[in-house]
């Protein structure tokens, strides 16, 4: 058995569990946040502060790393635990949907896409084989399955077409899936259209993965529409498996997703905005670019107990953003990613201890989305 997940605690008022998923690389307590590392690195952390901040499983991109350095690279080199040093879970998205959102997408059909390379321009295909067989070099520990994203808004024939081929991709990568040591995962899509969520759930609970994503959200819709949707899919989905919400997120939607149910979570939110001086604090964003933290001593969160928050202040990192000064870039993408990792281990601990719903609305009140 490559993988395996069992539920520790339900909470009593709300979907949200805490679980356990094993993987060939180690245990993972979910409600989980997964850093991104699109190409073969979170950007601008080291494994080891990774592994300082509890990052516990990370992503990385099918579709990036086939175009560079190219699987056979990463493969000879060991796989990509070994490629990147990192040997903890790894999750590979499958590629549907950054060659929809990244490359100059030139054809896609029944077969699989046809798209231009966003790095040099070169011509290139992907099928459900390929980016089944991609991950399978790679070597993650959960492999997703070669899906189609219809953008957002979407017309209902637009979204029905992808959830068909969706389905019949999923069969392909399933056959073509031949490693004993990684899981693969399926994702359901169907926009905003209950009956095609109802659809594309029942066609992939059918094939009986080991764990599902939910597909097709966090793409431009309004968050009480993602809200709506995972209302009614996440109960299609088995309790018994992981179920992993692509995309999402930040502090607010993480609570909500957990609250119905979700175990896994992505987000380049704290790594792109961090880029951005921007800061996610227990009392909402701090863009410590700006001219009113110049003379600030506090920490970016005077809450937080963060290697970056017990030595540094605003003053200095926003000094170090105007600089250009790399370590700028490092100390805020530190504490944005132990920030919601921590975030992950308090709702963890509230799911445990029956105060989820408590925890949760208290958390709100204090974060507001807007600017502090
Ligand atoms: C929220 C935030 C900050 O995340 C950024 C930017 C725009 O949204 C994001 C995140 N949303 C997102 N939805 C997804 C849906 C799928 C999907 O249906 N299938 C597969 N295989 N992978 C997916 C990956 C997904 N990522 O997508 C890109 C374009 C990667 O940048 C991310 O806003």
């Amino acid at each position: 058995m490559t993988i395996a997940f069992e539920v520790i605690k339900e909470c009593k008022d709300t979907r949200a569990r805490v679980g356990r998923l094993y993987t060939p690389h180690g245990v993972v307590d979910t409600p989980v946040f997964m850093p991104v590392g699109t190409q073969a690195t979170v950007k601008a952390m080291s494994p080891e502060e990774l592994e300082e901040i509890g990052a516990q499983i990370i992503l990385s991109n099918t579709y990036h790393l086939y175009l560079r350095p190219g699987a056979e690279i990463i493969k000879e080199a060991g796989g990509l635990h070994r490629f990147m040093h990192w040997n903890h879970p790894i999750l590979t998205d499958s590629g549907g949907f950054q060659v929809f959102s990244l490359a100059d997408l030139r054809q896609i059909n029944d077969e699989g896409v046809t798209f231009r390379s966003h790095i040099d321009g070169s011509s290139h295909f992907l099928s459900p084989e390929k980016a089944t067989e991609i991950q399978m070099a790679l070597g993650s520990d959960i492999a997703m399955c070669f899906d189609e994203c219809p953008p957002y808004p979407a017309s209902y024939e637009q979204v029905e077409k992808a959830v068909k081929r969706t389905s019949s991709w999923a069969e392909r990568c399933l056959e073509a899936h031949r490693r004993e040591d990684q899981a693969l995962f399926g994702i359901v899509q169907g926009g905003v259209f209950r009956d095609l969520r109802e659809r594309s759930a029942a066609e992939l609970t059918a094939l009986d993965f080991p764990g599902y994503a939910i597909g097709g959200l966090s793409v431009g819709e309004p968050k009480r529409l993602m809200y709506e949707v995972l209302d009614y899919t996440v109960p299609l989905l088995p309790a018994s498996k992981p179920r992993y919400l692509m995309g999402v997120g930040t502090p607010d939607a993480l609570l909500e997703g957990v609250k119905k149910g979700v175990d896994m979570f992505d987000c380049v939110l704290p790594t792109r905005v961090a880029r951005n001086g921007l800061a996610l604090t227990s009392s909402g964003k701090v863009v410590v670019r700006n001219a009113r933290y110049a003379r600030d001593y506090e920490p970016l969160d005077p809450e937080c107990d963060c290697y970056v928050c017990r030595n540094y202040t605003r003053a200095y990192i926003r000094h170090l953003l105007k600089a250009n000064e790399i370590l700028g870039l490092r100390l805020t993408t530190y504490h944005n990613l132990y920030f919601l990792i921590r975030l992950m281990a308090k709702i963890r601990t509230a799911v445990m201890e029956g105060y989820f719903l408590k925890f949760a609305e208290e958390f709100m009140a204090k974060y507001l989305e807007k600017e502090v």
